[in-house]
């Protein structure tokens, strides 16, 4: 394989390092991650169906609206782009519609990202930033979870993940594709800039939910998915990481590929776990209001405790989360929030 697009020995301390082809940029992860490169010097041009991403969101590059699973429509963005790199944040990814419907992930996720490897060979692009997650590890009993510990999915969408994470090793030695799978833990924050923040519809995530329910009063109330864990508090734990730190790792993650960093995967959270109702008590606290909440079964699938242990992205990378800690990210989640319910004028 040849890589014609490498860019010049040097470029990297010049004005910009070159193209990144960001797939799922109009969405949460993928539109702080735009912002961020382009803040770092790279140029960014967005790969978005927009099925669950937002126009408003693409703000650092042009978008060309495609679906991965179009093969045709990759050839082409490539053939125009001529990306040095690929940040690859395009799939679907709710746990319990997975479930549901396992050939939609299967066919987004997996055969999409087949689509994607091989654009990517047939163009000469080497290097591949992919969004990865815990949920590849299932429910390991030691926390925290290291790299090495056994990938034993759950549910349809982190076997969709982990069958990527076996083509990038198979890609890696056919074709000489580099790539860093990047296993983030819970994605949660804003841009501290109040630019962008996570919109998802359906919204489905603990803490977008818990500040919805502190904004609307009487008129929502949050369901806690089960309060008889064996955790300190019944609740389930989760390693939150902040969205800009994870921006930050995806730039030490293409530095290190544009190095000539072999293939790897490395988890993406803080070392530290937060129950649900840490989460609404600190909500409550930091809004000052009430999260209106009752306790439900538990949700299926849901392991009790998800804790990354980070040591090896930053031994790699260099990287750590500069942002950890209930406070900072739920802080700039409730300010992106508060910026959204002004916007549209009423409570999101
Ligand atoms: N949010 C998290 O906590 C979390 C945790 C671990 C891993 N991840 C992974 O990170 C990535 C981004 O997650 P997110 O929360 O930003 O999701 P998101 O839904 O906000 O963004 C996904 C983007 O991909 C686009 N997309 C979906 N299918 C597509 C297709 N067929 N063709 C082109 N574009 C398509 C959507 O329109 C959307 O803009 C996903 O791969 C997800 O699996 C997310
Ligand atoms: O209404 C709700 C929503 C969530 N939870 C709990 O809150 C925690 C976090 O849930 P959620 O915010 O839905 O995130 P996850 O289900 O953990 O999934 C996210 O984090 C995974 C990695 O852990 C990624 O793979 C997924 O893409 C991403 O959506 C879990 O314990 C849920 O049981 C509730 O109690 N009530």
């Amino acid at each position: 394989m040849t890589f014609p697009h490498d860019p010049p020995a040097g470029a990297a301390t010049g004005a910009s390092r070159g193209t990144v082809l960001v797939t799922g940029g109009a969405g949460y992860v993928g539109s702080h991650c735009c912002q961020a490169f382009v803040k770092a010097g790279w140029n960014v041009v967005v790969f978005d169906n927009l099925s669950r991403g937002w126009r408003d969101f693409v703000r650092w590059g042009p978008l060309i609206e495609g679906d991965i699973l179009d093969a045709d429509a990759l050839a082409r963005a490539f053939a125009e782009v001529k990306p040095d790199a690929v940040a690859h944040f395009a799939a679907l990814a709710y746990v319990g519609e997975s479930v549901d419907d396992p050939g939609l992930y299967y066919r987004t996720n997996a055969c999409g990202t087949l689509n994607l490897l091989e654009a990517m060979v047939a163009a000469g692009v080497p290097r591949l930033v992919f969004s990865s997650t815990c949920a590849t590890y299932g429910e390991p009993q030691l926390m925290p979870i290291g790299e090495d510990c056994p990938q034993s999915p759950v549910n349809p969408y982190g076997w969709s993940k982990l069958i990527v994470e076996r083509m990038l090793a198979d890609f890696d030695r056919a074709h000489g594709l580099k790539s860093v799978a990047l296993r983030y833990f819970n994605a949660a924050g804003a841009d501290p800039g109040g630019a962008i923040g996570e919109r998802h519809a359906p919204e489905t995530h603990l803490i977008p939910l818990a500040i919805r329910a502190a904004e609307r009063g009487g008129d929502f109330a949050l369901t806690v998915f089960g309060d008889d864990f064996a955790t300190p508090d019944g609740t389930c734990i989760r390693d939150y990481i902040h969205v800009a730190d994870l921006a930050e790792a995806h730039l030490a993650a293409l530095a290190y590929l544009v190095k000539g960093g072999a293939t790897t995967a490395l988890n993406l959270g803080t070392g530290q776990g937060h129950s649900v109702r840490q989460v609404i008590d600190t909500v409550a606290r930091l809004a000052g209001r009430l999260v209106r909440h009752s306790v439900g079964s538990r949700r299926v699938g849901d392991p009790p405790e998800l804790v990354a242990d980070p040591s090896r992205a930053a031994a790699v990378l260099g990287w750590q989360a500069r942002r950890p800690g209930l406070d900072a990210i739920l802080g700039d989640a409730l300010a992106w929030h508060e910026r959204e319910r002004q916007r549209q004028g009423t409570a999101v």
